[in-house]
Order: structure tokens, then sequence, then C-alpha cells
């Protein structure tokens, strides 16, 4: 069973539950940059999060650099922002907090 797309108003209201979240420009999908101690923090929480996204079956994009990660997300076989992104959304931020 494949979620549907959110439209605007879920979206908005996804998003104004999430913190630090904000919708791509030009893209139907979220991102938000996330800032750690060093690589092992970030590294760690990665591992957390690749756990969930198993779990989900729904994978994050996302660019790591040292203690960066930025991630973005949305649900290819939708086509834009689902349920699926905010609940794994709300995962990373409250694994990272
Ligand atoms: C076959 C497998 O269930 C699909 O390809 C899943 C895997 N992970 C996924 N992740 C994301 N972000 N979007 C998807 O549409 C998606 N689809």
């Amino acid at each position: 069973m494949r979620p549907a797309k959110l439209d605007d108003a879920q979206r908005q209201a996804a998003l104004a539950t999430l913190d630090g979240w904000q919708v791509v420009p030009g893209r139907d999908a979220l991102t938000r940059q996330f800032r750690f101690a060093d690589f092992n923090a970030a590294f760690g929480w990665m591992t957390q999060v690749a756990l969930m996204a198993e779990k989900l079956d729904h994978h994050p994009e996302w660019f790591n650099v040292y203690n960066r990660v930025d991630v973005t997300l949305t649900t290819h076989d939708a086509g834009g922002v689902t349920e699926l992104d905010v609940q794994l959304a709300r995962f990373m931020s409250r694994a990272a907090a």
C-alpha cells in the first residue's frame, strides 16, 4: 500500500509540527540540515536513521560531511511528500534532539 501525496494544506500542516524542516524550493520534498558535535555523532545518528528507514522501507536522500548531514525527504513512488516523509522527519528530529 503506497501512501498518497499530501496536498498543499496537508503539507503545511505537517510542516508546522516539524522543527527546522522546510519545503525544497521548486520540489515536492522536505529538507533540513542537521549539525552534530563531530563525525562520530553524525554517523551514529545516521545509523539509527538507517535502521528506521529499513523498518519503514522508506529512505532518505542525504549528504554528509564531517558533522553535517543535509537531508531531503520525498516519496519517489508517489512523486512528492507523503506521511512516510513526515514520519521519518519526525524520527530524525527526535533522534537528533
Ligand atoms: C521497492 C521499495 O519498497 C521502494 O523502492 C521503496 C524504497 N524506499 C523508498 N524511499 C523513498 N524515499 N521513496 C520511495 O518511494 C521508496 N520506495
